[in-house]
């Protein structure tokens, strides 16, 4: 406890123009502490870690690094000796392999010519030193989340860095690969190395962490032990709201008139590598749950769905009337609604407004004639930007000055302006904090209880909570089908591949 902490920050302050992203804010990381930061989404977290990083200047506060004040801005690689952060978005550059990730900017100065023979070799033994088991010579496009992910930490510790800021590092893995990832980082926490944890995840902040930070609304607001602090209240921290008892998710569905009526079919629907031929069916007033771990081929089916990718074979239907397959605008033509996985990429135009964006797909109903009224385009935002409490300072503000979690809200909004048939979502709360992640699960909800349908393509048990039916994939192959009541352990085991059973379901219970 008396050695200088491995990050100390305080009072720092941080405004984009009119939005004050950090106002005073402090945090404290311990050598091998692992420190949670959680926040909702807005709070200020990302902020925090571009500061901490150095690639923003705070206006006001001070940074010091075991004791001693943090480097010059710009000085890249004094920064890189002290911290480095794993983001979402892999920093490696893809084309290259692991070794030149590694040695990137780091090649002998004085020397034109790189020793290639030499260069692998010390990147194998860096990666034996901190336990990476990957192939050198593999280019980082080639590799997976979770194999990327060890070779950017590897890289942080091998600069010197004994602080590393972990952005959302479960994301994309697996339960099998969320496991590997915390033995590794248990193992560096024991060598001293400290750990910041950005994660709307609780339960893995309960399962990894030893303390707790919670900004609001750009503030601090609670430091504590996480031992100390209650889920509810931790969410009570994040919220600002007295600690509620909030309605179970798990209850059913009102029933919805002309509730038989299949609303989308997919028939011996496959795609070569992805999934094997697959049947099924989504009905009025339903929301269907397609889980799956990483490569189970959920992702591959609902993109297919979409028009995203085209089918090796099979049919898909939309209220009867067959959709040309592998064409997103013959899917939205016929009443599909998407919501992306990867929104940056897939889901918004980063700098037009929200208004726009939220409105791009019904261009058409803003104004006469073609025309789009800036002032329909507006409301209509306003409308989106309450219902979905979007935290944004107008409809005119550019998208990519949100925080990721409400950038997520948009891409919803606007599958959700055509009023689609049937929504289909992938990862619709991935980024999203715990009282978004309600509300855009209502919002689903919501579409089914219209009288519409939608699809939900995840792993996130919170996701398939809110659906009528889930099927589990694994490999490609539809291996379990659960009504509603399933209990946790039940379905991850069906993702996992565990157990095979086709129909799997207890009506009672509280699938906790
Ligand atoms: N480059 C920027 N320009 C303008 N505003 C910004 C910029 N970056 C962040 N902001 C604003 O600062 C505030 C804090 O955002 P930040 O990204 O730090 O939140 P966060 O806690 O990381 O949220 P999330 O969980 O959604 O990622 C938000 O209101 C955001 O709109």
């Amino acid at each position: 406890m008396d050695a200088p902490a491995a990050v100390h920050a305080q009072g720092i302050v941080k405004r984009f123009g009119p939005t004050l992203a950090l106002d005073g804010v402090r945090l404290t990381v311990r050598p091998g502490e692992s420190h949670a930061l959680v926040g909702r989404n807005g709070a200020g977290k990302s902020t925090l870690v571009s500061v901490l990083t150095g690639l923003h200047r705070p206006d006001a506060g001070t940074v010091t690094f075991h004791g001693e004040p943090a480097p010059a801005p710009g000085d890249r690689a004094a920064w890189q000796a002290e911290v480095a952060c794993v983001y979402q978005k892999s920093m490696v550059v893809p084309d290259l392999t692991v070794a030149e990730n590694l040695f990137l900017n780091r090649f002998d100065q004085h020397r034109s010519l790189v020793r290639w023979g030499r260069l692998r070799s010390r990147a194998r033994e860096l990666l034996a030193e901190y336990g990476v088991e990957v192939d050198p010579q593999r280019r980082a496009k080639d590799l997976t989340v979770e194999q990327r992910q060890f070779v950017e930490i590897a890289r942080a510790l091998s600069f010197g860095a004994r602080l590393i800021i972990l952005d959302e590092p479960t994301a994309q893995l697996d339960a099998s690969g969320i496991q590997r990832l915390f033995t590794r980082l248990r193992e560096l926490q024991r060598q001293g190395v400290a750990f910041l944890f950005i994660s709307h995840h609780l339960q893995e902040v309960y399962d990894l962490c030893t303390t707790v930070t919670v900004y609001r609304d750009a503030r601090h607001v609670l430091t504590a032990p996480v031992a100390d602090v209650a889920k509810r209240e931790l969410v009570a921290a994040m919220t600002g709201d007295s600690p509620a008892e909030r309605a179970s998710r798990h209850a059913a569905g009102a029933a919805v008139p002309g509730a038989a009526e299949t609303v989308l079919r997919a028939e011996r629907l496959c795609l070569d590598g992805q999934f094997d031929p697959i049947d099924l069916t989504v009905r009025r007033g339903e929301v269907l749950g397609v889980a799956g771990a990483t490569a189970s081929g959920n992702t591959a089916l609902g993109e297919t769905l979409a028009g995203l990718r085209k089918p090796t074979a099979g049919r898909i239907t939309v209220r009867g009337r067959t959709v040309r397959p592998g064409s997103v605008p013959h899917a939205l033509d016929a009443g599909i609604g998407y919501v992306p996985e990867d929104r940056q990429r897939q889901g918004l135009v980063l700098n037009r407004s929200v208004a726009e964006n939220a409105t791009l797909t019904v261009a058409d109903q803003l104004g006469p004639w073609g025309t789009v009224l800036p002032s329909r385009t507006r409301a209509f935002a306003q409308r989106v930007i309450t219902s979905l409490d979007i935290k944004t300072s107008g409809p005119d503000q550019p998208v990519n000055a949100l925080s990721g979690g409400n950038q997520q809200k948009v891409v919803i909004a606007r599958a959700l302006a055509r009023e689609p048939h049937c929504l289909v979502a992938i990862r619709p709360t991935a980024g999203v904090d715990v009282k978004s992640k309600e509300a855009l699960l209502g919002v689903v909800r919501g579409v089914a209880q219209e009288g519409r349908a939608a699809v939900i393509v995840s792993d996130e048990l919170d996701d398939l909570r809110v659906c009528d039916r889930v099927l589990a994939l694994f490999h490609g192959r539809v291996v379990a089908e659960f009504d509603r009541g399933w209990t946790d352990q039940a379905l991850v085991a069906a993702m996992e591949g565990v157990t095979e059973q086709r129909r799997h379901a207890a009506s009672e219970g509280g699938g906790q």
